[in-house]
């Protein structure tokens, strides 16, 4: 069974969505991060669950053969993701995130990938209550709170999912859990700060990142603003 690469909580931890990257130049703009992500999160539709259709396993499987040590956070935007998750875990995934309103056998779904070696992640659309991940944060390695309705890059950031993240953190502290909380949609400089010091540990950005002239700079001027979250007073 494949061993996951993990990512540790501390610092904010930023994760570029390959979504924005020019698909006929994906491996030119990874390169082009110079190393600096913590993580690549690959956004997996299926014209089904949300409209668009993106990528499948297969380009799991090319960036893992390319890049051995990124951590890959894959994103499963699909009805019924427990006809895929073995594809993408022998593909190489790490994180493997499955939407709360995409399958009906949840606590299974995600026992599941963890057998099959990979960290499993739950997320929830911006409509979905919190209060629906409950009876399985015990289960996960990381938690996706969306903060745009999913299907597409570029999106507006919606701050009322912010209460979420409180909750969580609550929940976390309560049962003494360590699952990662993610944030993913419309997030940049602007907005990185205040998803930190809400309690976030991780920030997905797309257009802030590969839709800017120079990525690695606008990678490190996302990581400033996140960092500027924690010195805020985040506990
Ligand atoms: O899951 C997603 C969309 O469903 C993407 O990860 C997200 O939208 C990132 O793109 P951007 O930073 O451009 O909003
Ligand atoms: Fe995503």
């Amino acid at each position: 069974m494949a061993r996951s690469l993990s990512l540790e909580r501390g610092r904010p931890l930023l994760a570029p969505s390959l979504l924005a990257a020019d698909p006929l130049c994906m491996a030119a703009s990874i390169d082009r991060l110079g190393g600096e992500a913590d993580a690549l999160h690959v956004d997996v539709m299926d014209g089904r669950y949300v409209p668009n259709i993106s990528y499948g396993p297969g380009l799991v499987r090319a960036l893992r053969d390319r890049y051995a040590e990124a951590v890959l956070d894959v994103h499963l935007m699909v009805d019924e993701p427990e006809r895929g998750i073995e594809a993408f875990a022998a593909a190489g995934a790490d994180y493997l995130t499955v939407h709360v309103e995409a399958t009906r056998h949840l606590h299974r779904l995600l026992g599941h990938i963890r057998e099959l070696g990979c960290r499993p992640g739950v997320t929830l659309n911006p409509g979905t209550p919190v209060e629906w991940l409950r009876p399985v944060v015990h289960l996960v390695d990381l938690v996706l709170v969306m903060s745009v309705n999913p299907g597409f890059g570029g999106q507006t950031f919606l701050p009322e999912v912010l209460s979420k993240v409180r909750t969580l953190c609550q929940w976390r502290a309560v049962d003494g859990l360590s699952f990662l909380i993610e944030m993913d949609g419309g997030l940049g400089p602007a907005n990185g700060a205040d998803v930190v010091r809400t309690g976030c540990d991780i920030l997905v950005a797309g257009s802030s990142v590969f839709g800017a002239a120079d990525p690695l700079l606008a990678l490190r001027d996302l990581r400033r603003t996140a960092q500027g979250g924690i010195s805020h007073g985040r506990s």
